[in-house]
């Protein structure tokens, strides 16, 4: 119950219930001060201060030796509804360094504290520096808020609770048990009853009706609106938050099945990294959307430090080095597909390759991820090369064809003037080869690792180093849509069992990981570095039900849109495709039949109306709601292209959250 609803139910004697209450807590305080060495005047108010917001649910630690705070601590803490404030006091602004350690100091006290939600995690505390009226205000550094004796409300008032009563004080016990540095002001660890259960908000806020802890896990009520999921900014499992504090003398890997929260450990570690040390971090992706999509995110997860980690796709990166190394290299795909058709016309469609596979599209695979995504310079090394997922085996003798007409699509590349994606990284790579990177990263996170191609990988190693906790890969082998895969060794990467696997689902109901387990998506990545395989259908759903609804029919337009308007679907849903035309085709077809729709790439923060993308623009997303419309188009002949179709289904129906849609067309003219 809130303060106001006291207040406008019983009238005046609340509020002054109220100022009595606080009126105790400051004599309480005052009492405590005088009997340890003083505090400057003004530091004794802001402490005071705090401590007569013990009645709106913070509790306050001094540290004991304030004034004279030893370096890198904090001056006090106080935990409550806004979280975990680290205090600084200061006169003087403090050194970028020091605010760290004493946010460290703070966070390690606090790291693994157990809750009914999950392991509290260190994205609930912030440093604030507190300076005296008519001191010298300090700058934000982004890192730390900065705030007068007057302001001291921009950080205790605070419109979207983010600790309920009970993890606040779970947290307050820990620091006070934790060091004999902090001393409880204006409360009683001893005195205030346990919190009884899961979830509960604490006694003491109870009895006190002093406010109201708006339940974190209501905001989750469209995600999950039939069992409640904690905040992942707050709360991890011990498996996630055991990788993201782990210290790794070299690079490392994150893997597990889809939704098991790969994704957001890496963001969590990158903020982890950026606590501790200087400089910048990267994260990035082969994936167009997937930086951008994580840049938000990790907005929300760490505003303060989000300056210093850069969140780019991996070709973007490559493209923007060479430029600054003042060696320009710009794709233009629709030219360089003019280019690679040229060839194709003239000597692939008439010639041995079209004989052995028709398809262009096999052959251009074959040259981006076989030929030029391995970095391969020569026949001799092409001949010896490994084709993993390309299905079938190519005579020594047969290669050297594919070889002339890779030379041949070469020629034209280089005839136009233009470049191909493998060139951007395969130049940016040659171009560290020759001068190393001059701003290191203290950290770099590559997401989806098991689509990059090996040069991609050899790219990302020479970027990051092999320095401690400077790579983190993560990726699911089940999920590789791209075939060509690599071994880390091949790209100088040793892991030396620095290795995690997560296994609990966060994102699919246990409807839709049923579901998507039946799809015969064979793991490629997994099994390439012996590390242990856990397949979707061995993954842990964290969340029961979900519905799954399988049509079969011949009027599949109505109803998907009859499926639509049913579900109220908005934001939130996904219509996915197969082919690029199916999804244009799509987006027409519900906006002619009155539902907001907008392609899914290039990905957008906006609220919007239904997205309808392909199954590989789906890579990295997640939805409320997604729909599988059938397409007339075959399935695939050969082995390797049903079993990508398998994966990229994989992918498809593991974005899914509460509901999932899969069309099956039965004759029909559509
Ligand atoms: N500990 C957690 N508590 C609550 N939600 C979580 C937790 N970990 C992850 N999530 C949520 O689960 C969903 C899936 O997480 P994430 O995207 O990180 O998984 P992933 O393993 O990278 O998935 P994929 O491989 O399918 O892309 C996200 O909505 C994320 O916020």
């Amino acid at each position: 119950m809130s303060v106001e609803h006291l207040r406008a139910n019983r009238g005046v004697s609340v509020t002054g219930t109220y100022d009595h209450h606080r009126e105790r807590l400051r004599r309480e305080a005052d009492e405590q001060l005088r009997a340890r060495p003083p505090l400057p005047s003004w530091q004794k108010r802001v402490v005071e201060r705090f401590a007569v917001e013990r009645g709106s649910g913070w509790y306050t630690l001094l540290n004991q030796f304030a004034p004279h705070t030893p370096d890198n601590r904090p001056d006090a803490v106080l935990v409550g509804p806004g979280g975990v404030l680290v205090v600084l006091l200061c006169e003087h602004e403090p050194p970028v360094a020091a605010a760290r350690a004493a946010f460290v100091w703070t966070a390690e006290l606090l790291a693994g504290l157990a809750t009914p939600h999950g392991l509290l995690t260190e994205a609930v505390v912030r440093t604030v520096v507190v300076f005296p009226e008519g001191g010298r205000a300090t700058a934000e550094d982004g890192e730390h808020v900065v705030v007068a004796e007057s302001e001291l409300d921009r950080v205790l008032v605070c419109a979207e609770p983010v600790l309920d009563g009970a993890d606040a004080l779970a947290a307050a016990r820990q620091l006070d048990n934790g060091t004999f540095d902090l001393t409880p002001i204006a409360w009683n660890p001893q005195r205030i009853p346990r919190p009884r259960g899961a979830g509960q908000v604490g006694a003491s806020d109870r009895s006190s009706g002093l406010f109201e802890v708006r339940r974190l896990r209501d905001e989750q009520a469209e995600r999950a609106p039939h069992v409640a999921v904690p905040d992942w900014r707050l709360f991890l499992d011990d498996a996630q938050l055991g990788a993201v504090r782990r210290q790794y003398g070299g690079p490392a890997r994150i893997s597990g099945p889809a939704g098991t929260g790969k994704s957001t450990l890496a963001l969590h570690r990158l903020a982890h990294l950026a606590r501790r040390g200087p400089g910048r971090l990267l994260f990035t992706s082969h994936l167009e959307s997937l930086p951008e999509l994580a840049r938000e995110q990790f907005r929300a997860l760490a505003p303060q430090v989000a300056h210093r980690v850069e969140f780019r796709n991996l070709h973007e990166w490559a493209a923007e080095l060479l430029a600054e190394r003042g060696r320009d290299t710009v794709v233009d795909e629709q030219r360089v597909d003019a280019a690679f058709t040229a060839v194709w016309e003239r000597s692939g469609r008439s010639g041995p390759l079209a004989a052995a596979r028709p398809s262009r599209h096999y052959w251009k695979d074959e040259i981006d991820r076989v030929i030029k995504g391995r970095g391969l310079g020569t026949l001799e090394s092409y001949r010896s090369a490994t084709r993993r997922g390309r299905g079938g085996q190519l005579s020594p003798a047969f290669r050297a064809h594919v070889w002339e007409f890779y030379c041949e699509y070469e020629r034209e590349l280089c005839e136009r003037g233009i470049y191909d994606r493998n060139d951007v990284l395969i130049r940016a790579l040659d171009e560290l080869g020759r001068t190393p990177l001059g701003r290191v990263y203290s950290g770099v996170a590559v997401d989806e690792v098991q689509d990059l191609t090996l040069v991609g990988l050899r790219l990302v190693h020479a970027v990051s180093g092999d320095g401690p906790n400077r790579l983190l890969l993560v990726g699911d082998g089940q999920q590789q849509v791209f075939a060509g895969g690599w071994r880390l060794s091949e790209a100088g990467i040793s892991l030396r069992g620095r290795s995690e696997v997560l296994r609990r689902n966060y994102r699919n109901r246990a409807a839709i990981v049923e579901a998507a387990g039946e799809l015969d998506a064979v793991n490629r990545f997994d099994d390439i570095d012996g590390a242990p395989a856990v397949t979707l259908r061995s993954s842990l759903p964290v969340l029961s039900g979900g519905e799954v609804v399988r049509w079969n029919g011949v009027a599949q337009r109505d109803a998907v849109l009859a499926a639509l308007r049913g579900l109220d679907a908005g934001a939130g849903t996904a219509v996915l495709t197969r082919s690029r035309a199916a999804a244009e085709e799509w987006t027409e077809v519900l906006r002619r039949g009155g539902v907001p729709a907008r392609r899914l790439a290039p990905w957008s923060p906006e609220p919007a109306a239904v997205l309808v993308g392909t199954l590989l623009e789906a890579k990295g997303f997640e939805f409320r709601a997604v729909f599988l419309p059938d397409e007339r188009r075959p399935m695939g002949f050969y082995r390797d292209e049903l079993e990508a179709l398998q994966r990229q289904l994989l992918v498809a129906t593991t974005r899914a959250r509460d509901y999932l849609w899969i069309g099956a067309l039965e004759e029909s003219d559509e």
